[in-house]
């Protein structure tokens, strides 16, 4: 089976001359005669990146899956090439409301008219990895109903496989090819993948973005739906049905009194929210995917549906971004490159005016307009691509954020072509930066160290013992030294702070006493 599809993925491959297209890279003379032998009485009317969108769409769901992920990895793939696959449209027919049905029923154990009060046969949305159906629990509740495409896995896997057959040859025999990560890329893809392919991922994605975002100070920013765990399984997404009109029909919001201006700073303000307060988003915002409420209640509210691709960001991550933000904002591109040196993002021996130079490069054309105007979607990629020059792995996540900032972008731009999206901006980032060097943060930092000093005080001259019994070398004893003495500061600071709070205590009760 698995030479079938290798020889059905060949023959679309030369059809639309991608055989062309791997042996012109390779220098070895083999691939130089297979070339002319291919190419003999083939002409093409079609670009490079054109032929090859085609063929993915020709090879079924799982490559253009595969198209679209590489159309975000500009640092691999050539512009022209992940300007097309950007076009890639994963549309396909839906596939039979009998193995809808059947795949929900096995799945969670019970006839479907037992599960559902109703439920539609015609599919409401279909795309290459589920569909997506109305129904009605019995308590009245209009849900909808994610079912995965039955088979998806099985094809997946073989498809993998040979993606990693592939890599390891384009890395051997592309004299590019290390530089291309192919084997890399093919992992985060298959993690991708296999993350879609589990809707129970999407379910507790969505049940976690629900949390964090019904707080009380966050009233009417974002609708999420509620998630049905009882009629959830790996195969079957089942939460309340959203009612709303999507983003990108702006007349007619307009139309229905929705404040578009409005609407269109409240999407970057809960971008940011996601962003810096909670390190958790929704990464997958095309406007298929963002309804606008027009219930009476919640007028004019944002809605997200759709969690299958969500970003994580870690305290290190989210500090990274501010404060570069910020320095660029600023101007000071010797900060941005101290803060690469200092993260330990570029290599030690990095020379910071060098990094400097060319972060201003990438950096100043961009005050050539307005500070309203600046992408900073467009900031985070320039700097993620000089700092690849310096050695620098751009973690997946952080790609992830500064294509959901782009369309986060895009989309406040087309509502609101006046959005100033550093004014939206800057609160955020001055509030998280202040959280972290502002007294509360400090407070809060002690305390997370607080359950560390306990164990290490009381040690430390057991492990200054064995440190210096295990490397009697003057090196080793300075760097002990060295620790100690940070150690050492940090604890005269507790101290200092602990006697403070005495101090003022006891002050406090003198005064209270003697008043
Ligand atoms: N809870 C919901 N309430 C209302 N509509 C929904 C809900 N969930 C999904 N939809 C509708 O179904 C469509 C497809 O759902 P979803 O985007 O989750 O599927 P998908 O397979 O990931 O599709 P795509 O890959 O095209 O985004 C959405 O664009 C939206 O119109």
């Amino acid at each position: 089976m698995k030479i079938l599809r290798l020889i059905r993925i060949s023959f679309i491959c030369w059809r639309y001359g991608l055989d062309e297209l791997l042996l012109e890279n390779i220098r070895h003379p083999f691939a130089a005669k297979l070339l002319k032998i291919t190419r003999f009485g083939r002409q093409y009317t079609k670009s490079r990146g054109q032929r090859l969108r085609e063929a993915l769409e020709t090879l079924g769901p799982i490559f253009v899956k595969f198209g679209q992920v590489l159309s975000t990895r500009r640092d691999v793939v050539p512009h022209d090439i992940a300007d097309e696959l950007a076009l890639l449209q994963d549309k396909v027919p839906p596939f039979p409301s009998e193995q809808a049905v059947a795949t929900i029923e096995q799945s969670l154990g019970k006839p479907i008219r037992e599960l559902f009060a109703e439920f539609e046969l015609t599919p409401h949305a279909s795309a290459s990895v589920a569909q997506v159906h109305i129904a009605y629990l019995f308590s009245g509740q209009k849900v909808a109903v994610k079912v995965l495409r039955p088979g998806m896995l099985k094809v997946i896997e073989k498809d993998i496989a040979l993606m990693r057959t592939f890599a390891r040859l384009v890395q051997r025999y592309i004299p590019d090819g290390k530089r291309l990560k192919p084997k890399e890329v093919v992992d985060e893809f298959d993690q991708y993948l296999h993350d879609e392919l589990d809707l129970q991922v999407e379910a507790a994605n969505c049940s976690q973005l629900r949390r964090n975002f019904s707080h009380p100070k966050r009233a009417g920013l974002l609708l999420v739906p509620e998630v049905f765990w009882s009629y959830s399984s790996k195969e079957v997404f089942t939460m309340e049905w959203m009612e709303g009109i999507p983003i990108n029909k702006v007349e007619e919001l307009r139309a229905r009194g929705v404040d578009i201006a409005k609407l269109a700073r409240m999407g970057v303000e809960i971008f940011f929210t996601q962003v810096f307060e909670d390190g958790f988003f929704h990464a997958d915002m095309h406007p298929g995917n963002i309804l606008v409420s027009l219930d009476e209640k919640s007028f004019g509210q944002y809605i997200a549906v759709d969690f299958g691709i969500v970003g994580s960001l870690s305290e290190f991550d989210k500090n990274y971004l501010a404060q570069n933000f910020l320095a660029f904002f600023q101007r000071d591109y010797r900060r941005v490159a101290q803060l690469h040196i200092e993260s330990g993002w570029v290599p030690a021996d990095t020379r910071e005016e060098l990094l400097e130079g060319a972060v201003r490069t990438v950096c100043e054309p961009h005050f050539d307009r307005p500070l309203s105007e600046i992408s900073l979607g467009q900031v985070l990629l320039r700097l993620f691509q000089t700092s690849r020059r310096f050695n620098v792995e751009i973690q997946p996540q952080l790609v992830l954020l500064q294509k959901t900032l782009l369309n986060i972008e895009g989309m406040g731009r087309e509502l609101d072509p006046n959005l100033d999206l550093w004014k939206t901006a800057k609160p955020f980032l001055e509030k998280w930066m202040w959280q972290r060097v502002g007294p509360k943060g400090f407070m809060e930092q002690l305390q997370k160290e607080s359950t560390q000093w306990a164990n290490i005080l009381p040690a430390l001259p057991r492990l200054l013992q064995q440190r210096l019994q295990q490397e009697n070398h003057s090196e080793a004893l300075l760097q002990t030294l060295t620790k100690i003495q940070k150690q050492q500061e940090k604890a005269n600071l507790l101290s200092a702070i602990a006697i403070g709070i005495f101090t003022v205590s006891i002050g406090g009760l003198i005064y209270y006493f003697l008043r």
